[in-house]
């Protein structure tokens, strides 16, 4: 056997798994010249072995016996493109069990149980890497756990779900129907096998809490980020932002919250908020991803690129088999995971935001002040209102300053059971300086 050669087992060939295959294919003199080692795919698990895929495996290498894959004396790096928590965690711990590195694109598994695959990796004294598991191609992780190892992160916001990104801008752009947009995120590879993690904002929520943890130096899991998806966002929100020159996105937020007399704790959310044109994460369209980063001392980075796709996903991938297979060879492991903070995380009703809310309203004296005072008497105060009559109903628009979510949502709640309101027809989330 070549002694300058590492041999790596994937296991998954689906859109990532069948993009990674071809790669190490394609750039196997690259890849060779840039660790100083030869790749060599030793094994492609799959669940057919007779499925069509994207990509031409070597004869022999197909295999349904992950199982069988990981736990093979001759394999050095095992990658991880099944997806879903198990089988998935048992094979990586039995990769690394065995000796294996392992990268892997799955955010489920890592914001679900990532201090189990840590804990393992640890012990087996190997690699545990994946970039590719948050914003996809974007190189995001690997800046907060090194570039920005020296400063203080206090504010990580992103688009971070390239599904419900692709379906928002299509259903603002061009008025696409929800299920048309979503189908059309399927074919193009950018949707989980189950949508539904992507729609109702789960699989924000487990990059979130990799993010929160990275940005933080804690533990943050999936059960705790505040998640909203985006399938209660109806036209008429859509609309509603329009009008105030806004869009609606589906937002991450992570933030470092000063604690009277103790800790910093963390606040770790995601919901569709409308944030104004102006701002930079209004242009991110389609499948694209982006994130904002805040640190004491650098100020704001923003980080932009594919975050969704075969392709993009299998970049990060490969970037990370590198830099492991570097260490492999070296004989020694990257940084670890950094959570010696052990941070509070917030509840969401402790969370400070802003609302817009629309509200129809009977059309006559004294309701306007009515409705302020059912904001001030949750101590909300208001920064703009705009009222449209239409016949004997008028349509009141109320964009509140800071107040916390518990403060806000009780105001909503308020209104929705005043004689004058007929019905509150939108309520979100408002990220940014509106007009
Ligand atoms: N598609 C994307 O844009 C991105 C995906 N990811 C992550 O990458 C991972 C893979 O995602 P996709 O390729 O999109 O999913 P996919 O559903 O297209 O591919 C997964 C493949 O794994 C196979 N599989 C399932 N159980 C298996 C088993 N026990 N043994 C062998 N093969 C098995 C399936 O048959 C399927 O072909 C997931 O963790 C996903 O969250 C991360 C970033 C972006
Ligand atoms: N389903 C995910 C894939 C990448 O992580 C998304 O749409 O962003
Ligand atoms: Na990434």
């Amino acid at each position: 056997m070549d002694k300058r050669s590492l041999r790596v087992a994937v296991l998954g060939c689906g859109s990532v798994g069948s993009q990674v295959v071809r790669l190490l294919q394609e750039q196997a003199t690259d890849l060779e010249a840039r660790i100083g080692a030869r790749i060599e795919l030793v094994g492609v698990a799959v669940r057919r072995i007779d499925a069509t895929r994207d990509v031409e495996v070597p004869d022999g290498l197909l295999t349904t016996d992950a199982d069988g894959l990981v736990a093979r004396d001759d394999v050095d790096l095992v990658i991880e493109v099944i997806g879903g928590i198990e089988p998935a965690r048992s094979l990586i711990l039995s990769a690394l069990e065995h000796g294996a590195s392992v990268v892997t694109a799955n955010k489920a598994l890592l914001a679900e149980d990532g201090p189990t695959l840590f804990e393992a990796a640890e012990k087996a004294g190997r690699d545990l890497y994946y970039e590719a598991a948050v914003a996809g191609a974007i190189p995001i992780l690997r800046p907060l756990r090194e570039s920005l190892a020296g400063d203080k992160v206090t504010r990580v916001l992103g688009i971070v779900n390239g599904t419900t990104n692709f379906i928002l801008d299509k259903m603002d752009s061009s008025g696409a129907g929800f299920a048309e947009a979503l189908e059309e995120a399927q074919e193009l590879g950018y949707a989980e096998a189950d949508p539904t993690a992507d729609v109702e904002g789960f699989d924000a929520a487990a990059k979130a809490a990799i993010l929160a943890s990275l940005a933080f130096h804690t533990r943050v899991t999936a059960s705790d980020v505040y998640r909203e998806g985006i399938s209660e966002v109806t036209a008429a929100d859509v609309q509603s932002a329009r009008e105030m020159n806004s869009v609606v996105k589906l937002l991450a937020i992570c933030e470092l919250r000063a604690v009277a007399g103790g800790d910093d704790a963390v606040a770790v959310r995601v919901h569709p908020a409308m944030i104004p044109r102006s701002h930079p994460l209004a242009s991110v369209r389609e499948a694209y991803n982006a994130v904002f980063v805040e640190s004491e001392a650098a100020g704001q980075l923003m980080f932009y690129g594919p975050g969704a796709g075969g392709a993009p996903t299998a970049s990060a991938v490969l970037g990370d088999l590198v830099t492991v297979a570097r260490n492999h060879l070296a004989g020694t492991r990257g940084v670890g995971e950094s959570a010696y903070a052990d941070r509070a995380v917030l509840a969401m009703g402790e969370t400070r935001t802003r609302y817009h809310v629309a509200i129809d309203v009977d059309d006559r004296a004294g309701v306007l002040a009515s409705v302020a005072l059912a904001f001030a008497e949750h101590d909300v105060s208001i920064q703009t209102v705009r009222q449209e009559g239409r016949g004997d109903d008028a349509q009141l628009v109320v964009v509140s300053h800071e107040a916390t979510d518990a403060q806000l949502s009780a105001t909503v709640e308020h209104l929705r059971g005043m004689d004058n309101v007929r019905e509150v027809t939108s309520v979100m989330r408002v990220e940014g300086e509106t007009e």
